[in-house]
C-alpha cells in the first residue's frame, strides 16, 4: 500500500511557449486539486494543454505561473536534483509510447527505477502477478503484445511505491479491448489500494473509468463533471461534446 498521502494540488498553472515572434499561452490559469483514492481523466481538443498540464504536475517542465503541490511538497521549491528524487519516489509516470528499453526482459524494465531492497524480488512477484504478467516476465518487449508493454511501463511506474500515478494516453496504441483492460487495472490501482490517478486522454471510452473528468479548452479550466459511476461512454461522450460546444458550462 502507498504511503498515506495529501491531495495533489495545482493551483492557477501558467506555461507560455516562445516559437519565433509566436507567444503559444499553453496553460492560462489551469487548477487540479486530486484526492487520494481519486481518479481523475484530463479531456480536451488537441492543444488544449492536456499534456503540458501533466508535465508541469510532474514537475518535468518549469511553470511561468502558479503552483504544484504533491503530498504538500512545493515542487518549485526543490532543487533539480531533489526534485528527481521527489519524483522518483512519489510520482509513478506512464506515457503512450511505453519507454520500455528494448535490450531487457519485462522483469528488469520493471526493476529499472527501482532501488534494490531485501522485499524487491518479491514486490516485482507481486506486481508481475497483479498485471498478469509473469508468464511474460523473461521476454523482452518486441516479444509482448501492445497491451502487455503498456502494463510493463505500468508495472514499472508502480514499483517505487508511487501515491499518485500520472498517465497521458495511456491507451493511445493500443486496440480498444487491450485499451479497457489497461483502464480496469488502472481502476484496480484506485479502488483496491487507494492511489490516485491523473489521465489525459481523448477518448469518452476511456475516460468514463474515471471519477471525474476535467475538461481543458486553450488552456483554461472549462469545465468538470463526475461520472457518477456510470460507466456509460455515450453519456459521458454526450456530456463532453455538450461542454465543448457551449451547452453545458459549470
Ligand atoms: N515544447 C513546446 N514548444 C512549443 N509549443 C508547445 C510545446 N509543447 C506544447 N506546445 C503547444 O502548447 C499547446 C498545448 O499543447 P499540449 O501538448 O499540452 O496539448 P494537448 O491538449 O496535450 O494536445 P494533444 O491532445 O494534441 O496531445 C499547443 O498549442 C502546443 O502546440
Amino acid at each position: 500500500m502507498p504511503d498515506p498521502i495529501l491531495p495533489l494540488q495545482a493551483d492557477q498553472i501558467g506555461k507560455t511557449y516562445r516559437q519565433g515572434a509566436t507567444t503559444i499561452h499553453a496553460l492560462r490559469h489551469v487548477s487540479l486539486t486530486v484526492e487520494q483514492g481519486e481518479f481523475v481523466a484530463v479531456m480536451g481538443a488537441s492543444g488544449s494543454g492536456k499534456s503540458t498540464l501533466l508535465h508541469a504536475i510532474a514537475g518535468l517542465i518549469d511553470v511561468d505561473a502558479g503552483r504544484v503541490v504533491i503530498a504538500g511538497q512545493d515542487l518549485s521549491l526543490l532543487t533539480d536534483r531533489a526534485l528527481t528524487k521527489f519524483r522518483r519516489s512519489r510520482l509513478g509516470i506512464v506515457f503512450q509510447s511505453h519507454n520500455l528499453l528494448p535490450s531487457l526482459s519485462a522483469e528488469d524494465n520493471i526493476r529499472l527505477p527501482a532501488e534494490s531492497t531485501e522485499n524487491l524480488d518479491q514486490e516485482i512477484d507481486d506486481l508481475l502477478d497483479r498485471l498478469r504478467l509473469s508468464a511474460r516476465r523473461n521476454h523482452k518487449p518486441a516479444a509482448l503484445s501492445g497491451g502487455e508493454q503498456q502494463r510493463v511501463a505500468i508495472a514499472r511506474a508502480l514499483i517505487c511505491n508511487p501515491a499518485i500515478l500520472l498517465a497521458d494516453e495511456p491507451t493511445g496504441s493500443l486496440d480498444s479491448v487491450t485499451g479497457a483492460e489497461v483502464c480496469r487495472h488502472l481502476r484496480e490501482l484506485v479502488d483496491d489500494q487507494q492511489r490516485s490517478i491523473v489521465m489525459v486522454t481523448h477518448e469518452p471510452h476511456v475516460a468514463m473509468w474515471a471519477d471525474r473528468v476535467v475538461v481543458l479548452k486553450d488552456g483554461n479550466n472549462l469545465a468538470e463533471f463526475v461520472t457518477d459511476g456510470r460507466r456509460d461512454p455515450q453519456s459521458l461522450a454526450k456530456e463532453y461534446h455538450q461542454t465543448l460546444e457551449g451547452e453545458v458550462v459549470r
